[in-house]
């Protein structure tokens, strides 16, 4: 059995999974984490191995007190991943974005793929259909959109997000969600557009926390899988472990 563990900007999240089927999976706010590994290996003693992917905040002690339990592996941008990486700066390529990549790959083999994750930042990550990452873009994930305009203006509000009933907000609070949710919507069904003008029969997924803010109102077919991440960490273990 294996455990993997995707430690976010915002969560941490992790699944147990055996023989490639996911038994179990949690989300956890990160200091959170190290109070549950106890309880997860009375449940599932079998696990053997863990991947740790991180590009949050988890400790030493995080990953001290898993060695304690099992054999921990750490992802780096120095894991061998099955995909060619041709993005120009691997060293600084979030490890988080190497699991994504690796699921692409997986599904999809001889496919082009597009993975949008919409967690604290919205990722999207290209595979092509000969098994090359080729890179893709980062931008303002949802929450961090309502947080800088709060934080960098004296009048607005700070809000949580919400159903976008018209892209004409009528009230500051409506304008707000227009220009967050209506805006992100826009802005990944344009970029979906123009990874579909550059690469033929493109699959595109969508994951992470804050999809289904937005997900309902694309024009462009997608594929949700919330999960996808997690299954690309646990083809990662499975390749890294010998
Ligand atoms: N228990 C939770 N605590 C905080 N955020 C949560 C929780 N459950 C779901 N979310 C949503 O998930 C989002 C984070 O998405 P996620 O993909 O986990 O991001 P990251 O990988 O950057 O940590 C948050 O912005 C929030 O909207
Ligand atoms: C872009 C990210 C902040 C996304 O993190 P997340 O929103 O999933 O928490 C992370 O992948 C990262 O720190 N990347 C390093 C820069 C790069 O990928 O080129």
């Amino acid at each position: 059995m294996n455990l993997v563990v995707d430690v976010g900007n915002t969560l941490v999240k992790y699944a147990v999974f055996e023989n490639g089927r996911m038994l179990h999976d949690q989300n956890s706010e990160s200091g959170l984490f190290l109070s549950q590994i106890k309880e997860l290996f009375e449940q599932y003693p079998r696990i053997g191995n863990a991947l740790i992917s991180s590009v949050g905040k988890m400790d030493k002690k995080e990953r001290d007190v898993l060695a304690l339990f099992c054999k921990v592996h750490v992802l780096t941008n120095a894991s061998k991943v099955p995909f060619k990486n041709s993005y120009a700066t691997p060293q600084t390529l979030g490890v988080d974005r190497l699991a994504l990549a690796t699921a692409a790959f997986y599904h999809n083999p001889r496919g082009n793929t597009l993975v949008i994750d919409a967690g604290t930042c919205i990722t999207y990550d290209l595979v092509n259909n000969v098994g090359e990452f080729v890179g893709g873009a980062i931008s303002p994930g949802i929450r961090m959109r309502y947080k800088a305009m709060n934080q960098q203006t004296a009048g607005l509000p700070l809000l949580e997000p919400t159903e976008v009933l018209d892209f004409i907000g009528n009230s500051t609070n409506a304008c707000m969600h227009s220009g967050v949710i209506n805006g992100v919507s826009r802005e990944v069904d344009g970029v979906i557009d123009q990874y579909r003008a550059r690469f033929q029969h493109l699959t595109v997924i969508l994951t992470g926390g804050d999809s289904h803010f937005f997900d309902k109102r694309l024009k462009n077919t997608i594929f949700a899988n919330p999960k996808f991440l997690l299954e690309g960490l646990n083809y990662l273990l499975e390749y890294n472990k010998s």
